[in-house]
């Protein structure tokens, strides 16, 4: 842990509290701030979370806008959720109001901070963020499809009988709808997923079908998705903090494409430091094109 590696998160709900909680358990800041528009909840989940202060040396504490503006990591996990049945992108009229009064109210934000967007649409509100915070384009970054490619390798491996994190295969493209697995690079050991005998018949529609849709399923059953991004945000912090550049889809500024969507990025202390060209077969070059479009369309209309 480092001696002054504060964490802000911004949005005390049921993510930003989830997040909180896993980085806690990870020992790898010295302090969370946690901001919410509901001080309630803010000092209820504040004193919940401090309940774990006797095995993780983490702080936790409430704080301002200004105070979260000088962290060394920004988590920003406020806005409204997605209800049953509505999409990621349905939300964008009342997350880029959030998301404009949330970077508004740190500024002026730490030049060296690294900000994660976490809200939904991740992707637009990742490029909005990038427009509006007043700090390098490459230290604003999205979790993007980093939670669909670990539900896609989670449900690969119980297929192969491997680990999760022996299988390489991302999702790519928008965190939501228009996502899709890049098929042609996914790989165990170097062999060809698809060459695996188990995955001689597979139905990888219905399988990319399964992972899209999984977000909706857990809203339908319990009304939020929070553990699995609750981890993967939590890991994401970490290889900021630790500068431990890990390969990770996450929503990015693609140059080619000239809008934020998932590519493989390498993450480490100074926020994304490469972005990978990763090789795609011809549909799947289509599939991310007609992604990029489509969040391109919407980001038009918050410029
Ligand atoms: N990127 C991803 O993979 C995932 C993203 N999400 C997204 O995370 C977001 C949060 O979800 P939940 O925590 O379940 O919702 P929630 O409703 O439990 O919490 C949202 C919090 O944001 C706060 N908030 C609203 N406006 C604010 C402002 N201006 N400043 C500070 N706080 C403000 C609310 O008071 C509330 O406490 C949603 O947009 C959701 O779609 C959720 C799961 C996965
Ligand atoms: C809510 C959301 O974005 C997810 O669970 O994928």
């Amino acid at each position: 842990m480092g001696k002054n590696s504060k964490v802000a998160i911004v949005g005390a709900g049921s993510v930003g509290a989830t997040i909180a909680y896993a980085i806690m358990l990870r020992d790898v800041a010295s302090e969370i701030m946690m901001v919410d528009v509901a001080p309630e909840v803010v000092r209820g989940q504040v004193l919940d979370l401090s309940d774990a202060n006797m095995i993780t040396s983490t702080k936790i504490r409430g704080a301002t806008s200004k105070e979260a503006g000088q962290a060394d990591v920004i988590v920003i996990t406020a806005g409204a959720k997605q209800r049953e049945g509505e999409t990621r992108t349905q939300l964008i009229d009342r997350n880029y109001k959030v998301l404009h009064s949330v970077i508004g109210g740190m500024q002026p934000i730490n030049q060296e901070a690294i900000i994660l967007i976490v809200s939904n649409p991740v992707d637009v509100l990742t490029h909005i963020a990038q427009q509006l915070a007043g700090i390098p384009k490459n230290q604003v970054v999205g979790s993007g499809t980093f939670l669909d490619t670990s539900r896609l390798r989670v449900l690969l491996a119980q297929k192969l009988q491997v680990s999760a994190s022996s299988i390489h295969a991302f999702v790519l493209g928008e965190h939501g709808d228009s996502q899709f697995v890049a098929w042609s690079s996914a790989s165990v050991a170097g062999k060809p997923l698809l060459s695996f005998p188990e995955f001689k018949d597979a139905d990888k529609n219905a399988i990319e079908k399964e992972i899209a849709n999984k977000a909706y399923e857990i809203i339908k059953m319990k009304g939020a998705t929070y553990y699995g991004i609750g981890a993967l945000a939590a890991s994401l912090v970490d290889c900021i903090l630790l500068d431990k550049r890990e390969v990770r889809p996450l929503s990015v500024y693609v140059e080619s494409l000239g809008t934020v969507l998932s590519a493989p990025a390498k993450l480490g202390y100074d926020g994304i430091e490469r972005v990978i060209d990763i090789p795609l077969d011809k549909e799947e070059r289509t599939r991310l094109e007609d992604s990029a479009a489509s969040l391109k369309e919407i980001c038009a209309k918050y410029q």
